[in-house]
């Protein structure tokens, strides 16, 4: 253990957490053996070390054998773990926190001492390079803090940096905003089955989305004047989204969105 010396440590060796780790050592930001992990579960652990990255049990012997730290456990863990945190957290850390709605202050305040918290909200995109991250640092996060941040997760797909009062809106928007995604393909994949497309249902679906996507992204069009470019006069994609406009599909998405950023809010206490 005293032997240990890494640069980052994962407190949490979970779904995102893999994606980050995964990301820095696919794109050379960080080498295995610069990483521990820090998960109670043997078989996360066991994911870890499988790469290469050191693996522990326990937290404390993971931040104290790195530089910096980040915090990928639920945000309602955080409560059980700051006690261990904060007896081994020191000055020289930088606590990077992925966890949703927890306001660097609030961070600060559970583990009891300033820390120097750099805030980041990825997405699960980033498991194939396509993240979209977004960075904020705390109040006593010191000039340069969120550098070896900013690599990390540029290394994994888009990576920008916004003031930490507008993270609860990002969280909603781009942190949860795959599985919004996702809910409309499961939508279309089903109406494809019923339309008798069973077999070909998730590729015609999966595409679809693919290939919009990248339009959007790399047409200087907006998303509304896209849609006009599908929707023929009197055609079929206008009897779908007369259908979506009398269900009031946009107003209902656009709040849902803002459900999600009230509930980051909530989180943060
Ligand atoms: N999933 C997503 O799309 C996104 C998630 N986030 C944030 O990322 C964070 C992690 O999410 P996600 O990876 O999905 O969650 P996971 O549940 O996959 O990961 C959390 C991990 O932490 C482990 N853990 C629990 N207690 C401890 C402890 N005391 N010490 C060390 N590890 C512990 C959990 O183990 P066990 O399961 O055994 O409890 C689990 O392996 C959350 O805060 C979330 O808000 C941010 C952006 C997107
Ligand atoms: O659902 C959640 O709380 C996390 C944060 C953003 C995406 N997943």
């Amino acid at each position: 253990m005293n032997q240990l010396q890494c640069r980052l440590a994962f407190v949490g060796a979970g779904n995102m957490a893999e994606a980050i780790a995964r990301a820095a050592i696919d794109k050379g930001v960080l080498q295995p053996s610069q990483i521990v992990a820090a998960d109670p579960s043997a078989e996360r652990r066991d994911v870890f070390a499988g790469l290469g990255m050191h693996a522990v049990e326990t937290l404390g012997e993971a931040v104290a054998a790195s530089e910096q730290v980040m915090l990928s456990v639920k945000p309602q863990t955080l409560a059980k773990v700051a006690g261990e945190l904060s007896a081994v957290l020191t000055d020289d850390h930088i606590v990077i926190s992925i966890m949703a709605g927890l306001r660097a202050a609030k961070i600060e305040q559970a583990i009891g001492r300033s820390l120097r918290v750099v805030r980041v909200m990825p997405n699960t995109p980033m498991l194939v390079g396509q993240g979209m991250s977004a960075i904020a640092t705390g109040e006593h996060a010191r000039a340069g803090d969120d550098e070896l941040t900013m690599k990390l997760f540029a290394a994994g797909g888009r990576a920008i940096r916004v003031d930490e009062s507008q993270m609860d809106g990002i969280t909603a928007v781009s942190g949860s905003g795959p599985a919004y995604v996702f809910y409309l393909a499961e939508a279309m994949e089903q109406a494809a089955r019923d339309l008798g497309l069973g077999e070909h249902a998730e590729l015609l679906v999966a595409q679809t989305l693919q290939g919009a996507a990248k339009l959007l992204a790399e047409s200087p069009d907006t998303a509304a004047d896209l849609r006009r470019k599908v929707t023929s006069p009197g055609g079929t994609t206008e009897a779908a989204i007369k259908h979506l406009d009398e269900h009031s599909a946009l107003d209902t998405i656009a709040a849902a969105v803002k459900a999600a950023a009230a509930r980051s809010k909530e989180l943060g206490g």
